[in-house]
């Protein structure tokens, strides 16, 4: 057990509660103690009744069974209280939490860790860890009248007789044989996962709206059924065998603490029929034995949660460590108004995190202030990384990249940020209404209808808003029981984003039209062409856009082929036909293809 760990994380949580609100700490803690040094003192009062009883007292026998009742009452129900008063503050435990891995995880200057295998598997288990961070305060109160509890019980049990002080120690075998039964259960459910995750699956497959037509053209109901059936069988067969041998691992357990429970009743009946204690005890021991076992196990399991909770908050302090290696920067050279020169990539080089080969190598381009840069190249070519580096989500592992003549990293990574838009191929859905969905592109001008409007109409994406319900208000995604959009739709609310910023200084559309009919691709290009030129003029802005219609990318300033990780060949539409390369070869096949 990491004693010191757990102490920190202890701390930390009671430190955080209390300076949220001291007065309802105070009342839970007291409530989880009187609840938890009621259940020995019902033994008592049990074991007081029994004694006026036999006495032939009568009124005595009564008010001792009132006092049992209280006890029973306050023992059922004083944990319930007091979560009614610490619900709110542990639920702000988790949030405090979720809002830290969301910091650790979104806060730096590019997104690389997150791709770091090491940084992702802590992200993922972190992910999971938040919810032990709620029930992080229950266990820490818990503790708090737990301790007292026990010490009542074996000052209790000691009086009747110092061997029964050994009774905790007979708790030690089923909770070994627990640990043991649940890693059977674990094993066991390892090896059903496999199943368990094909059957979810297919049964994900047999019942999402999206997949019935499908299912009825190839008519494949009874197909998936049968194969859900027997993926499901047999994960649930190995499962149902591990916890059958579990249940005896368990079982065995328990048998020793049975045996020691019997003794110490037998103990206390000798002692009894012996007239060296009263018939009381007997009553004493029996509701105490019990209780013992449950105190033991809760003290472990407790134990357990935080030092969980520990290992998580240890996790969370290295990927915060890691994360603040590449903080972003908040000095440095001024990002100019507009740009006179353009951004020079000088001999580029990048791998992704934990890959073995490059995706880019030697990469070289000048792209001038104020022209629309056109980048192609075959599937996986590298055209999304090299707008991400561009736009500073990664940094090069060679080479540099300069915006007019200064190392993009000398620049502050937030005032760059606001001086660039994109629309990523891999677009966001955010499920806020029509117009917050646009005009998080532009946060200071969220509000502002006008802004979104024009940018909405600057994406050709006007139509979306007709086409939902209450317009901009209109709610979106499944999550809302709102409007969901179609594919494409969605892809016009991504590219209006973009064209939220109103002057920035590179702007990139990664595929914009990858979803959109042809009519709408048309409109959007030429209002593109537009955007490009307004931002080219107004602030020497650099547009990049990645396509592979060559019909769109021809009239751009400069296009640029990419193959095997490096620029192939790179001019104007006419230069490149000229050259007779790729790119002559590509627009041919595909001009003669429309034709
Ligand atoms: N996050 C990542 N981690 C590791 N490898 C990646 C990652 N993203 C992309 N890659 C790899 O880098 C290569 C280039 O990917 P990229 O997305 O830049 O290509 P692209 O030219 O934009 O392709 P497409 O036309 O299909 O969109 C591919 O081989 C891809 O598998």
């Amino acid at each position: 057990m990491r004693t010191r760990g757990v102490i920190a994380a202890a701390h930390r949580i009671l430190g955080a509660a209390w300076s949220q609100d001291r007065s309802r700490i105070v009342v839970a803690a007291l409530l989880m103690i009187g609840g938890a040094l009621a259940a020995p003192a019902l033994a008592v009062a049990l074991a007081w009744t029994t004694g006026r009883f036999l006495a032939g007292d009568r009124a005595g026998a009564a008010g001792a069974g009132a006092v049992v009742a209280i006890l029973a009452v306050i023992t059922l129900t004083a944990a319930h209280f007091a979560h009614l008063y610490y619900f709110e503050i542990s639920e702000q435990a988790e949030l405090a939490f979720d809002q830290e891995l969301a910091a650790a995880s979104n806060g730096t200057a590019g997104v690389a860790h997150q791709e770091r295998p090491e940084q992702a598997d802590a992200l993922t288990v972190l992910q999971r860890e938040s919810r032990q961070f709620q029930a992080g305060l229950e266990a820490l109160l818990s503790a708090l009248g737990l301790i007292p509890a026990m010490l009542l019980t074996a000052v209790l049990l000691a009086r009747v007789n110092p061997v029964l002080l050994l009774l905790p120690l007979a708790v030690l075998p089923p909770l070994f044989t627990a640990r043991v039964a649940e890693r059977i259960t674990d094993r066991g459910r390892g090896a059903s996962s496999e199943g368990t995750r094909l059957a979810l699956n297919l049964f994900h497959l047999a019942t999402a709206p999206r997949h019935g037509g499908e299912l009825r053209i190839f008519a494949l109901r009874d197909e998936l059924g049968r194969r859900h059936e027997r993926a499901w069988s047999q994960a649930m067969g190995r499962l149902w065998r591990a916890q059958a041998r579990a249940a005896l691992v368990r079982a065995a357990g328990q048998l020793v603490f049975i045996a020691a429970y019997a003794l110490a009743v037998l103990l206390a009946v000798r002692a009894s029929l012996a007239g060296d204690r009263p018939l009381g005890d007997v009553v004493l021991v029996i509701a105490l034995a019990v209780q013992v076992n449950v105190q033991v196990t809760t003290a472990v399991t407790l134990s357990q949660n935080l030092s969980r909770i520990a290992t998580a908050q240890d996790r969370l302090e290295d990927l915060k460590e890691l994360a603040a290696q590449d903080s972003p920067r908040q000095e440095g050279h001024p990002v100019p108004d507009r740009l006179t020169h353009g951004i020079d990539l000088e001999a580029v080089g990048f791998t992704y995190p934990g890959a073995t080969s490059p995706v880019l190598h030697d990469v070289s381009l000048h792209l001038p202030a104020g022209h629309t840069v056109a980048v192609v190249g075959e599937n996986g070519a590298g055209k999304s990384t090299l707008v991400k580096l561009l736009l500073g989500l990664y940094r090069p592992d060679a080479g540099r990249i300069t915006v007019d003549g200064t190392d993009r990293r000398d620049l502050p990574t937030q005032d760059w940020r606001e001086r660039t838009s994109a629309g990523f191929q891999d677009f966001v859905r955010y499920e806020f209404t029509l117009g917050d969905a646009v005009g998080v592109g532009d946060l200071p001008h969220r509000d502002d209808p006008a802004a979104v409007g024009a940018a909405l109409d600057r994406a050709r994406a006007l139509d979306v808003l007709t086409a939902v319900p209450d317009g901009a208000a209109t709610r979106l995604g499944a999550s809302h029981d709102g409007s969901d959009l179609s594919g494409g739709q969605w892809q016009k609310v991504a590219t209006a984003r973009a064209f939220m910023r109103p002057d920035p200084l590179l702007l990139v559309l990664d595929e914009p039209s990858s979803a959109l009919d042809a009519a709408s691709e048309d409109a959007l290009f030429e209002q593109y062409a537009v955007t490009a030129r307004r931002v080219g003029e107004a602030v020497g802005a650099v547009t990049v856009l990645i396509s592979h219609r060559f019909s769109t990318v021809r009239s751009a300033d400069l296009i640029v082929v990419l193959g095997h990780g490096t620029v192939a060949e790179s001019g104007t539409h006419e230069e490149l036909m000229g050259a007779g390369g790729t790119y002559a070869q590509l627009y041919r096949l595909q001009s003669h293809a429309y034709r």
